[in-house]
């Protein structure tokens, strides 16, 4: 037989086309990954090696939970903890930092931002990842040739939600594509596609690696057509590797292990078998076969794909195709400022922020149903409260009932802000993940752009909502009493809604909202109403330091009785409370300030803020 197993450091040295000067060889040598800790420690690689060189499209495959993907987010830099043994790039040891700002990472889920237009889209990625080096004019046409190379240019004003399957994949590999990365790695890529997208889609990867990238990407049971698209293969089992080398040299290293791949079975399929064990115990020799990957076999007498950038290999893909090829030239060139020297995001903060709050403010916009439904209860609400608490506002009869209201207008301002944050911030954490692991921008301009486009909403919905109510209610008719009311109101819709951030961002979508709504239940019991601050045991007073609830109501019931508001009216015979004074003096809040409330809602806000960042900073570290 015409066939040879070559040490992988020869390929890995092999020359190669380039791509404007930079090619990225990866190769590992002995990984060991580990997950857990002390007795549940789990070994998921074990001294694993192996080589993926520039140019070609590499397909990582085997059986589930064999580690494709461990192995897969080791190389592209997503994981570093728990693991043993030597990643490099061009023979030296990775460096870190450069190896980041030169790879892109598409996940297995199109997470996208669905109320964009493709363009939109393109356009935001190119000034994110681009930044100010770039003219507007170089942007767009780079944009532009890309839309044109993944064939998304008739789609290009379509919302990302009309897009089909293969549309959003080619979508999300093109958003990544824009700052021109050498090495792309792609989770399933094919996952959820069609037969004919699969194909089109793994075609374009192909190409992509053709034009001098190292792409890398997992593949769950490829038909052979699929399979013939890659260049290189690596077949893991069970943590270790059974087989890496050309695609068309697999079923010769099977059968050089006594492997007889049926005629007109898949060979993958049939390696998947073998990989699963349904052959008997033939792994250990088939390890040892490849060194662990170590070795990469070569069946010399099976022609290989990669020979030429533009081998015309039989893709059975139409001329469209070929023009694919043609236009990947169109990709975007490396900048001349040398990696290791660039910024790790290239926008700079100010237009990172910019760019994110115009996108996130397009979003909320077209979020036409929750807004409007948003609107529609805050109006529904206030009707329904002022007819029921109608004209109660100067009656001494009523006094209590007024509280009441009081407090009922700061929980439901503060729920109606918080749970829609809860419920969205699920996709848009899907979203922030996928695009802050490319370092498209930073978390804090995320964070910051977050905070500012939702402000508007924190205060036209307590507009919309307190001014039936305040006049329905017959509060006290002065401007400066309604404006004081209003920035409480105005103050507690942002905690809310940084409260939901929190929530959202801490926990799934199931805990977040059962959290969201029962944890904040005993902030209110401490606000001032249903014990009042010297009722409590002095041991726990300084709890209610803590409750945003109780500076809420301190600052709505001065505002609404005190600064020498003139005696209510009474409806009944005898009314206790007709002296607004003596009635703040039963809730204890005779020496209360409302500049002080003030400031005690704005620490909360900026402590809820504070967490909601480190919980988002500590989960986007626990993705990695
Ligand atoms: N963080 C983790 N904690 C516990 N176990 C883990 C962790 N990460 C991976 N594993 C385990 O390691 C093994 C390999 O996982 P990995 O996701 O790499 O497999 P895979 O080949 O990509 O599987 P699939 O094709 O099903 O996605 C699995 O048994 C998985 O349960």
């Amino acid at each position: 037989m015409d066939s040879e197993i070559l040490p992988s450091a020869v390929l890995t040295a092999s020359k190669i086309k380039s791509h404007d000067g930079a090619s990225f060889n990866l190769s590992f040598n002995d990984l060991n990954y580990s997950v857990g800790k002390g007795r549940k420690t789990k070994k998921v690689l074990h001294k694993i090696s192996g080589s993926f060189k520039s140019g070609q499209l590499t397909a990582i495959l085997g059986p589930s939970g064999a580690g494709k993907t461990s192995l897969m987010n080791i190389l592209a830099g997503l994981k570093k903890s728990g693991i043993e043994g030597q990643v490099c790039v061009n023979g030296a040891q990775r460096e870190f930092k450069t190896f980041r700002k030169e790879s892109a990472y598409v996940t297995q889920k199109d997470h996208l931002l669905t109320n964009l237009t493709v363009d939109e889209y393109f356009i935001a990625a190119a000034h994110l990842k681009l930044g100010n080096n770039v003219s507007n004019k170089e942007k767009i046409s780079t944009v532009k040739n890309i839309l044109k190379t993944l064939g998304l240019t008739s789609s290009q004003y379509k919302r990302v939600s009309c897009l089909s399957g293969g549309e959003r994949k080619r979508l999300s590999i093109g958003l990544e594509l824009i700052d021109n990365p050498s090495l792309l790695f792609l989770d399933e890529p094919t996952s959820g596609l069609d037969s004919s997208s699969s194909l089109q889609c793994v075609a374009l990867l192909r190409e992509i690696a053709r034009s001098g990238r190292t792409v890398v990407a997992t593949i769950h049971q490829p038909s052979s057509r699929l399979l013939s698209h890659f260049d290189h293969l690596y077949i893991v089992a069970s943590g270790s590797c059974i087989y890496q080398g050309p695609v068309g040299s697999l079923v010769s290293y099977l059968k050089v292990m006594d492997l007889n791949c049926p005629s007109y079975h898949n060979p993958a399929d049939f390696a998947l078998d073998v990989a699963s064990g349904e052959y008997g115990e033939v792994l250990e020799k088939l390890i040892s076969g490849i060194e662990n990957g170590r070795n990469i076999y070569h069946d010399s007498s099976v022609p290989t794909s990669s020979a030429s950038p533009r081998d015309s290999q039989d893709t059975g893909f139409s001329d469209d195709d070929e023009e694919q090829v043609t236009m990947l030239e169109g990709l975007p060139k490396k900048s001349k400022v040398g990696t290791a020297h660039r910024p790790l995001h290239a926008a700079p903060f100010h237009m990172q922020v910019t760019v994110l709050l115009g996108r996130t403010w397009k979003t909320i916009w077209r979020e036409k149903i929750l807004s409007a439904m948003r609107l529609a209860l805050h109006v529904v609400v206030a009707m329904l409260v002022g007819l029921l608490y109608w004209q109660i506002g100067d009656d001494a009869a009523q006094i209590f009932n007024n509280v009441g209201l009081v407090f009922f207008n700061m929980l439901f301002i503060m729920a109606a802000a918080m749970m829609p944050t809860v419920l969205t911030f699920t996709l848009d954490m899907e979203v922030l993940i996928r695009e802050h692991l490319n370092q498209w921008y930073s978390l804090k301009a995320y964070y910051l752009a977050k905070t500012l486009a939702d402000i508007p909403f924190q205060i036209i919905f307590p507009i919309v909502y307190l001014v039936p109510v305040y006049f329905m209610t017959n509060q006290p008719m002065s401007l400066e009493r309604f404006g004081l009311l209003l920035v409480i109101m105005i103050w507690m819709s942002l905690l809310g809604q940084g409260l939901g951030l929190f929530f959202g961002a801490t926990f799934d979508i199931q805990a977040a909202s059962f959290l969201a709504a029962t944890s904040t239940v005993p902030i209110f019991l401490l606000s001032g109403l249903f014990i009042t601050f010297n009722s409590i045991p002095s041991p726990l007073r300084w709890l209610t330091y803590f409750s945003f609830a109780r500076y809420g109501f301190e600052g709505s019931m001065l505002s609404i009785y005190a600064y020498d508001r003139a005696p209510l009216a009474c409806s009944d015979s005898y009314c206790h409370f007709r002296f607004p004074e003596k009635f703040l003096e039963q809730f204890d809040l005779t020496q209360s300030s409302y500049s002080l409330s003030i400031v005690g809602l704005v620490i909360n806000y900026v402590v809820i803020r504070i967490a909601g960042y480190l919980a988002l900073r500590f989960k986007l570290r626990h993705v990695r």
